[in-house]
This record gives structure tokens, C-alpha cells and sequence, in this order.
């Protein structure tokens, strides 16, 4: 495969189409990071917009994590400015926008939650945790269920789930606050190749038909490039960016375009291609 530095340009922006009516939804003005006295991230400068796909590749090391931690609001820069949908992170509220899908844990099997249970613990947020379930909650756990498939495996235990299936679980525990937002951090490692695909077809579909924006951490520079269709290449330090566009839905009137989860859930069911992914788990 082609070396990709060659072919990145020497910027750290990711600047929107002229004239791009759609929202910032991160950015990151001049931010910089360290470990004690190890600098990970010099002086990086992020706009990542509605409708966005980013992919972002870096070594091992190269503060991609370290990135994501930030963005969510773990971590805090040593200098710059984040900001979600506009406000700055410190004082962004409405975490429920945001779906985060992890790197793959391993589960021990015997680990006592549910698929379900996983799926709700998507609502509490981070000041909910011990909020009364409703049944409309549980009408959300069905959609979430439902558009990925794993209805069937609910009262599964997670543990018990091949690779695959706790993927789609953590992506369904993401979706079911109806998030403008997915960040996925390495969603396929340790997942066989034709599940990934499947997956990448998923978020593929999800991109294009609907309102969520996207930043994903991947090692997969052929799934990047080839199949998710990423380009525009940005790099700062070790970190390089990809970016897609939704083309599908660019124009700005139709910002009303359904964006919740029963319409994804519907838009799967009537679209063949995506059933034959999911029946292939
Ligand atoms: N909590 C920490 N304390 C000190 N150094 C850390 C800490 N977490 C990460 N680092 C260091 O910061 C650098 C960036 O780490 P980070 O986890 O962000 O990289 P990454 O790009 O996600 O790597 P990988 O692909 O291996 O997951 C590494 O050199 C790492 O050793």
C-alpha cells in the first residue's frame, strides 16, 4: 500500500466546503497536550462539521486516545480551546448528543449484565446513574435492538456475545439516545474480516442516510480509504485525518430529514442490502 504521508498536506485544518451551512460540531483551536513532560499534542487545530465522517490513523502512541479523551471531556489541554456544538467542553451539558462506542473489551463471560441492561445504561448519562427505567426507555432499548439486529440476544449476557454481536450492542447502547455525535475508538479490532465489513457497511449507511456525524478512530487504512470512500487528508504531528462528507443530505434545506432512531430503525428494515448484513452475524 501507498505510504500515506506522502500524501497528506502540511495543514492541521479541516476546514468545511465554502459556504457549508452546516454547524461546527467539534473543534479544537490551537490545543496542545502532555503526559508530565511527554507532548502528544502540539498547537492541533480541528473543525469537524454536520455530516462530517472523520477517520483518524496514527501509530501506536501517536495521542489518538489521548484526543478522544479530550474531546469527550476527560482529559482537559494544556492550552487551546475545545468545544462541542459550539460551547466550550468544560461547560457543554448535553452529553446525550454525543454516542461514544469504545475499543472492544473483552467481556468475561460470566459478567452479570444483559445486552439490554448494556443498551439502557446508554440513557443515564453521566450525573443519571441511578435514574427509575421507564417504559419509554424501554421503547428506546427496542429500537436501538431492532436496527441492529440483536433484538433476539437482549437477555443474553453481554459476555456470552461473539465479537460482532457486542459491537452491535455497543453501537445500539450509543444510538439510543438518537445522537448527532458517534465516536468510535477502533470499533473493529479483534473482529473477524467479515464482520468488520459488515460493520463499516452499517456506519456507512448511517452516515449517508442520516443526520450523525462521525469521528473514528481506525488502524484500517483500506476500510478508510476504499470502502468508507475518506479523503482530504489533514495531518498534525502523528495524527492523520480522513474526511467524507454526507453528499446525501447536503443541502440545507432538508435539515429535517428524519433523525431518530425509529426512522433508522425503518429505513433498515426496508433496505435489503442492510438486512443481508445483519443476518450475515
Ligand atoms: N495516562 C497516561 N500517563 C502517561 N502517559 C500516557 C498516558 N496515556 C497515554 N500516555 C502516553 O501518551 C502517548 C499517546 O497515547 P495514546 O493512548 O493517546 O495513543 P494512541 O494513538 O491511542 O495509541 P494506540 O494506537 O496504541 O492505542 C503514548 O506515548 C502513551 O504512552
Amino acid at each position: 500500500m501507498q505510504q500515506m504521508t506522502e500524501m497528506l498536506p502540511e495543514t492541521d485544518v479541516l476546514p468545511g466546503p465554502a459556504g457549508d451551512c452546516h454547524q461546527d460540531i467539534i473543534s479544537l483551536e490551537g490545543v496542545t497536550f502532555s503526559y508530565q513532560q511527554q507532548r502528544v499534542i502540539t498547537g492541533l487545530n480541528l473543525s469537524v462539521r454536520e455530516r462530517d465522517f472523520i477517520g483518524l490513523i496514527g501509530s501506536n502512541g501517536a495521542g489518538k486516545t489521548t484526543l478522544l479523551k479530550m474531546i469527550v471531556g476527560l482529559l482537559r489541554p494544556e492550552s487551546g480551546v475545545i468545544r462541542l456544538f459550539g460551547e466550550p467542553v468544560g461547560q457543554f451539558k448535553a452529553w446525550e448528543k454525543i454516542g461514544y462506542v469504545p475499543q472492544k473489551n473483552a467481556f468475561n463471560p460470566l459478567f452479570p449484565a444483559t445486552v439490554r441492561e448494556v443498551v439502557l445504561s446508554g440513557l443515564y448519562g453521566r450525573n443519571k446513574l441511578f435514574r427509575r427505567i421507564t417504559k419509554s426507555d424501554h421503547l428506546k432499548a427496542d429500537d436501538a435492538l431492532h436496527a441492529m439486529k440483536i433484538e433476539d440476544l437482549a437477555d443474553k449476557r453481554i459476555g456470552q456475545l461473539s465479537g460482532g454481536q457486542q459491537q452491535r450492542a455497543f453501537l445500539a447502547r450509543a444510538l439510543i439516545n438518537n445522537p448527532s455525535l458517534l465516536i468510535l475508538d477502533e470499533p473493529t479490532v479483534g473482529i473477524d474480516a467479515e464482520t468488520q465489513e459488515s460493520f463499516f457497511h452499517m456506519i456507512k449507511h448511517m452516515h449517508q442516510h442520516h443526520n450523525i456525524t462521525f469521528l473514528m478512530v481506525s488502524h484500517d487504512m483500506e476500510m478508510i480509504r476504499t470502502y468508507l470512500g475518506l479523503h482530504q487528508a489533514a495531518q498534525s504531528g502523528k495524527l492523520k485525518f480522513y474526511k467524507k462528507h454526507s453528499h446525501d443530505l447536503q443541502n440545507c434545506a432538508q435539515d429535517d430529514l428524519t433523525h431518530s432512531l425509529r426512522g433508522l430503525r425503518q429505513e433498515m428494515d426496508s433496505r435489503e442490502e442492510v438486512v443481508q448484513v445483519g443476518d450475515r452475524y
